[in-house]
């Protein structure tokens, strides 16, 4: 049984959760979690932010030195032997056996789970045919490209249908077409097996497609939770810009844009180029368009950019992503002098 909070089933249930190292390292300082059942959760931020910790304590790999959580309702103190049953974990540095063949894995891993016979071997089927792998299963694993092997990876996570994923940087080094696969069949495995996947990643975009809910960690909290449509919706809406055509009156055209009624705000005009900010910056465009088209105003072009989670990250910590990643990284150099 996973535990429940106003009738939704929560996979991962955290309160307060806190880890200080021996040293005084406060990794994770007071971290609380509701994830519900079946869902992606993303958890961002950048190197050193607490996520591995975090992460590491959730799945039993490190004792907490305050708070509590419950991972598929099992508490991950007490119960760590049914936690560890309930759970996958995909790690970064892939634990495939690449002198062995996919299939083989597979058979192991499920071994290690005291699986046996037929249930074995059609759970091993199953994962290679759902990963696009069948056809190479038999091959060995040194003869896979990069998103092969990652794919494998997830498999092997899988092996013990866990409630629970762990998916750490799924897509690290993989190319374009390797990632959105794989995106595809994180999304799959959410939406189709009702999995709970906790996915760590400093990749935004990768938060951006695949999470229903996200929480931005920095310096061991977390700063900011929610679905990255509301996040980027606390900013100040769409930026939407209208070029206007060769010999058009903007002032006029501004004009028009603050008679609409708050369709845009923020308004200003810079050359030919009007501006502005729109909750539904889509939306707001055609019926712009036709009050500037009904004054005689042409428009050249239109462009609606919605904002970014690299903006919501920058509102909440006030640093951009990239600067936070450059600092970690240099903090880390300084760390090994
Ligand atoms: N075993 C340890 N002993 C002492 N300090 C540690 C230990 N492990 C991590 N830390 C420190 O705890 C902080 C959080 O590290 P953590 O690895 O959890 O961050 P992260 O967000 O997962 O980063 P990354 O993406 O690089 O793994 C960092 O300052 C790190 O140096």
């Amino acid at each position: 049984m996973t535990a429940s909070t106003a009738g939704t089933r929560l996979a991962i249930d955290a309160s307060d959760l806190v880890k200080t190292y021996k040293g005084g390292v406060q990794a994770v300082r007071g971290v609380n979690l509701r994830i519900p059942a079946g869902t992606v959760f993303g958890l961002l931020g950048p190197n050193g932010a607490g996520k591995s910790t975090l992460v590491r304590m959730l799945t039993t790999l490190s004792a907490p030195t305050g708070g509590s959580a419950s991972v598929a309702g099992f508490d991950i103190v007490r119960q760590q032997k049914q936690v560890r049953r309930a759970i996958g974990c995909v790690a970064q540095n892939s634990g495939v056996d690449v002198q062995a063949t996919g299939r083989e894995n597979l058979l192991l891993q499920g071994r290690v789970y005291g699986m046996r016979g037929v249930e074995l071997n059609r759970r091993a089927d199953e994962l290679l045919l759902r990963f696009g792998l069948a056809e190479v299963g038999n091959r060995f694993v040194k003869t896979y490209s990069g998103g092969m092997k990652r794919k494998l990876d997830v498999a092997l996570g899988l092996m013990h249908s866990p409630q629970v994923l762990f998916l750490d940087e799924p897509t690290t080094g993989l190319d374009p077409e390797a990632r959105s696969e794989m995106w595809e069949q994180i999304r799959e495995l959410a939406w189709d097996q009702g999995l709970t996947i906790l996915l760590t990643t400093h990749y935004l975009e990768e938060a951006d497609q695949l999470a229903r809910n996200l929480a931005i960690v920095d310096q061991g909290r977390i700063v900011v939770e929610g679905t990255p449509d509301e996040l980027k919706a606390q900013l100040n809406g769409d930026a939407v810009s209208l070029e206007l055509a060769a010999g058009s009156d903007a002032d006029t055209a501004k004009s028009i844009a603050l008679e609409q009624g708050g369709v845009l705000s923020e308004i200003g005009v810079d050359g030919l180029t009007l501006r502005g900010r729109s909750a539904d910056g889509a939306g707001a465009v055609p019926a712009l368009l036709a009050a500037l088209e009904a004054a005689d105003i042409h428009v050249a072009s239109v462009t609606v950019a919605r904002p970014s989670l690299d903006d919501v990250y920058m509102r909440y910590t006030g640093r951009s992503f990239n600067a936070a990643e450059q600092a970690a990284a240099h903090a880390a150099k300084e760390e090994k002098k």
